[in-house]
């Protein structure tokens, strides 16, 4: 991406401030200027400069030890700055301490502009090289155990710490959030840290099987207790003994079926379908769902005993549109699963107008669209090193053109012709009503309007 790179330059020379801001302007470089102490405090806190250029005598003192104090303040706050310090000849054993106290590097007045250049590009490699080694150490810790949860962005990070917390202890833990959000990700990542990190991972998604089927899968059957029961079966929560069972989808379960989990979990017996006598099991609980439980309790469709069961710790997802600092990396990181797609093996690169809409889409999908898209770009993208914007789908000029027909060629064709589809269907449903067109088909308003657009429904 081209944003240019912001740049703190402190000093009490208006002059200087002139001619060596505008240099680096030229440079490219976004340079935000402050005269005096406070000022360049307020700045230096209100957000993230990589590289500051300091003046160590400045108002309203002028003097060097508190110019060195400051340093020493600035540099404790936000250790991953460069600080160039800017100094007047002959004024060496100043420089020398500031260099002592962390300052990267140093310039003696008059600055020589080619000088000047060199030493900022050289600092600003090394905060590009640290932040890389920064989040590569990141996503290497997730990694551990084999789930790479991959984000530095805060409110990921809240979630991943609380999980991280709690992971050690054998509380339920109940993680909410958007579909595609990474629930079952997290829930690995829990199962791993945990001290049943040797035992069994067992997923099941609750809202994709009937109850009957659910109830049977869960706890288990005997033979001959229905038809089509020839043999004996143990159920999840037997498989899941000594490990962790994940109930993914725990909104969708039935009333019926939350009373028998809901005992199943009170008395670490589960009884299996048609069996006589129960079953002890040691099982810790994660479940997870994109549904508000809350108001499913105030509805009546959620039982308030099972809730409170399940929910030990509750950690939330944020939705991808809450993370947008995290894109540039999860794009990366699905473009790198995805290089052995490429003609060469080698992982395709976002061009900067590509990254651009990136930002710009609402990502309904959460991190399972981002994925999807990054496959299928790499795959459009064929022989080009760099994905451009038309290798998007929601940039309405992708290639090959969506078609609606049903002899469409492509899976990608053919599910933009089934959701399209389903929007005319629900509109025509609900009378066109926008917002409950979108809430009928789990999307974000504006998610539904883009896709209106791209299919010229508008
Ligand atoms: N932080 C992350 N870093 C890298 N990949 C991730 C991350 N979070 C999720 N993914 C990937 O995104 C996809 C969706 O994640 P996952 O299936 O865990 O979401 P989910 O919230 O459980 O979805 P659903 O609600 O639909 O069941 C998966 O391919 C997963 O590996």
């Amino acid at each position: 991406m081209s944003t240019p790179h912001p740049l703190l330059l402190v000093d009490d020379d208006a002059a200087f401030r002139k001619i060596y801001g505008g240099l680096l302007r030229e440079a490219g470089f976004e340079v935000v200027e402050a005269a005096d102490r406070p000022s360049a405090r307020a700045a230096f806190n209100a957000r993230d400069f990589p590289l500051v250029l300091l003046d160590l005598m400045l108002p309203p003192d002028g003097s060097v030890s508190a110019g060195l104090e400051s340093l020493a303040t600035l540099l404790g706050a936000k250790p991953g700055t460069k600080f160039i310090v800017v100094s007047g000849a002959g004024d060496t054993r100043h420089t020398l301490e500031a260099v002592r106290l962390g300052a990267y590097d140093f310039l003696t007045k008059p600055v020589d502009p080619d000088v000047l250049l060199v030493v900022v590009q050289r600092a600003l490699a090394r905060v590009t090289l640290e932040r890389q080694v920064e989040t590569l150490r990141t996503s290497l810790t997730r990694a551990a155990g084999g789930v790479s949860m991959v984000g530095q962005s805060a409110p990921f990070l809240a979630a991943t710490t609380m999980a991280e917390r709690v992971a050690a202890s054998d509380l339920p833990v109940l993680i909410t959030g958007e579909n595609g959000t990474g629930k079952e990700l997290l829930a690995r990542a829990v199962h791993l840290k945990s001290r049943r990190h040797a035992g069994p991972f067992v997923p099941i998604n609750c809202g994709a099987l009937p109850e009957s089927l659910l109830e049977s899968a869960l706890f288990g059957h005997v033979k001959g207790s229905f038809t089509g029961a020839t043999k004996d079966h143990r159920g999840l929560f037997a498989e899941a003994d000594g490990g962790t069972l994940f109930l993914d989808e725990l909104g969708d379960m039935t009333p019926s079926l939350q009373v028998k989990v809901l005992r199943a979990l009170e008395t670490g017996d589960i009884l299996p379908v048609g069996a006589d006598l129960p079953v002890q099991v040691d099982v810790r609980l994660i479940s997870a769902t994109h549904r508000d439980l809350g108001r499913m309790l105030q509805e009546g469709a959620f039982r308030e005993d099972l809730y409170w069961r399940v929910k030990g710790v509750e950690v939330r997802l944020p939705p991808l549109r809450e993370r947008a600092a995290d894109l540039p990396l999860l794009a990366k990181h699905f473009l790198n699963q995805c290089a052995h797609l490429c003609p060469d093996g080698r992982a395709r690169l976002l061009s900067d107008a590509a990254a651009e809409s990136l930002l710009a889409h609402a990502w309904p999908g959460n991190l399972r669209e981002l994925r999807h898209e990054m496959q299928r770009a790499t795959v459009l993208a064929g022989e080009r090193r760099e994905i451009q914007p038309e290798d998007l789908s929601f940039t309405g000029t992708e290639r090959p053109r969506p078609s609606t027909t049903p002899g469409a060629a492509t899976l990608a064709q053919k599910v933009e012709a089934l959701e399209r589809r389903e929007i005319e269907d629900a509109l025509r449903r609900l009378n066109g009503n926008r917002t409950h067109t979108a809430e009928a088909l789990g999307l974000s308003r504006q998610g539904l309007l883009k896709k209106l657009e791209r299919f010229g429904l508008t």
